[in-house]
């Protein structure tokens, strides 16, 4: 199965990892960085009435090579123009040909908050987000305990980053609402394991979320039904990266599927 697979991966990975990060080091680095910029405020101050968190992804394990033309900085630039309110940014390698480096370069390009889209299973992972420049981590539910969720996202907030917690199923939604830590939620439409993807997972689990919670639908958005139905279910932001991803103008992609910028300029969140 895929998911194990890339679990595996992240194994090797993070041996390596810890040989090169020294954790001690990492925090006295990370204590002299500037601060994050709000992720999921930026979601709540949201520039129409859906946010979104718009994603650089050359290529996924379910569809193989996505963009051939893959320039990630001009990418999230014209992300921004578009008036995202956040970036996602792949950084696995051998699954998606992501990169650390992709990340570095995008934040020096653009404003907006951007997500480490990656398969997090070591702390030392969450060091080594903030260190290249992440302002929030994702923490998928389907690969960790509940211990690990929780002490991860409590090493995360910690470290200044936001995180976005994902669940696919009911199990994991309950183990993450039982943790009672999570207050920016992504329900992922599409099945970790057998790529399968349905937008009925967003209308099944947002209904479950408790007040207060900022919920995201990721996945297998790509037309302006599929927005409404998943705002229609409770989604106050949406995850996209495919169908952007294939499309040659990406700054109108965006304003297509999500409409005009509604907020009002210098109104806050
Ligand atoms: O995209 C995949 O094929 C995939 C396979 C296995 C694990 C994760 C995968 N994708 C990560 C994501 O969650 C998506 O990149 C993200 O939600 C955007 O989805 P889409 O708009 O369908 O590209």
């Amino acid at each position: 199965m895929f998911l194990d697979r890339i679990v595996a991966t992240k194994h090797e990975e993070v041996s390596a990892l810890k040989k090169s990060l020294n954790i001690g080091q990492a925090e006295r680095t990370i204590a002299g960085l500037e601060s994050c910029r709000g992720f999921e405020q930026a979601l709540i101050g949201r520039n129409r009435p859906v946010g979104l968190i718009a994603e650089v992804k050359k290529a996924s394990p379910s569809k193989g090579l996505i963009r051939p033309d893959f320039h990630p900085a001009g990418l999230a630039q014209a992300y921004e123009e578009a008036g995202t309110d956040c970036i996602s940014v792949l950084t696995d390698s051998d699954y998606f040909q992501g990169s650390n480096e992709y990340l570095k370069r995008i934040r020096e390009q653009v404003k907006v908050p951007l997500l480490r889209k990656d398969f997090t299973i070591d702390e030392r992972q969450i060091y080594e987000a903030r260190l290249i420049g992440a302002d929030a981590i994702l923490l998928i539910a389907a690969i960790l305990t509940k211990n690990q969720l929780s002490s991860f996202y409590t090493l995360a907030r910690d470290l200044g980053l936001d995180v976005l917690v994902e669940v696919h199923n009911r199990p994991e939604l309950d183990m993450v609402l039982d943790i009672g830590k999570a207050s920016l939620i992504g329900v992922n439409n599409r099945d970790l394991k057998t790529f399968i993807t349905d937008l009925k997972v967003t209308e099944e689990l947002i209904a479950l979320l408790p007040k207060g919670i900022v919920a995201v639908s990721e996945s297998a958005i790509s037309s302006t039904d599929d927005v409404a139905f998943v705002r229609e279910a409770g989604a106050q932001a949406v995850l996209i990266g495919e169908h952007f991803m294939r499309q040659s103008n990406v700054r109108n992609a965006v304003n297509e599927l999500l409409g005009p910028i509604t907020k009002k300029e210098g109104a806050s969140g």
